[in-house]
């Protein structure tokens, strides 16, 4: 409760993104057609702000790790697969980014009301991918496990023009789609269905990638 009313007073003066149910009701008809939807200028200017100047201080100070592949139990660092570096924010100690957390709590309660979703829980981390490295085709439903339901990445790459790849790629039956990782576009997907990768970036790619639980973080490694 002290947590809860603690949010609220530090978020009270930031201006979150209101949308009408229209709106979520166009985003999750597409996603629920397509599997994925793109949403861009998904924060408001401030918010976005604050993600942006939370990540540079996050890689100045060096608190971004090369990310793993697999659950908990079979960790392993494969470069061949992945080349980024992630840091796993904390929503209680990650407090500059408050109202993120706000407004994704938000689209989380909007999700399982439109999607008849039960998401109790969502996780993100930031990601650095230097010039040079790419994430392989996948899919982010560990084998054996579906906790994580949606998938979302939000881009952080302010100047991203064409040749700089670094594009998600998504893999269709009708084709395949390349979506440019472009500042304050946020991608949604079904994380049990979409196989996606990243293709190899020629610059260094900020993005933060996160994922609606159907059981609270933690428990979905029980
Ligand atoms: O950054 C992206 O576009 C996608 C990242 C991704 O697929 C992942 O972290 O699982
Ligand atoms: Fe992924």
């Amino acid at each position: 409760m002290e947590f809860l009313f603690g949010v609220i007073l530090r978020t009270l003066f930031i201006e979150l993104k209101a949308y009408s149910d229209e709106v979520y009701l166009q985003w999750f008809d597409e996603l629920a057609q397509k599997d994925f939807v793109v949403i861009d200028d998904y924060l408001s200017e401030e918010i976005f702000a604050k993600v942006f100047d939370f990540f540079q201080v996050k890689r100045d100070d060096d608190a971004l790790a090369k990310a793993g592949i697999g659950t908990l139990g079979d960790h392993t660092i494969a470069k061949e697969i992945r080349g980024d570096y992630v840091y796993w924010i904390d929503k209680n100690t990650d407090t500059e980014l408050d109202a993120l957390h706000v407004q994704m709590d938000d689209l989380v309660a909007k999700v399982n009301r439109y999607l008849f979703l039960s998401i109790s829980d969502f996780e993100y981390h930031l990601a650095f991918y230097p010039k040079g490295t790419y994430y392989q085709k996948h899919l982010d439903q560990f084998k054996g496990r579906n906790n994580r339901q949606l998938s979302y990445v939000l881009y952080l790459n302010k100047d991203w023009q064409q040749g700089d790849g670094g594009e998600l790629r998504i893999f269709r039956e009708e084709g395949d789609l390349d979506i440019a990782p472009k500042a304050n576009r946020l991608v949604l997907f079904k994380s049990g269905v979409v196989e996606h990768e990243v293709l190899t970036t020629e610059t260094g790619r900020m993005s933060l990638t996160g994922w609606m639980l159907n059981n609270p973080v933690g428990l979905g490694f029980l």
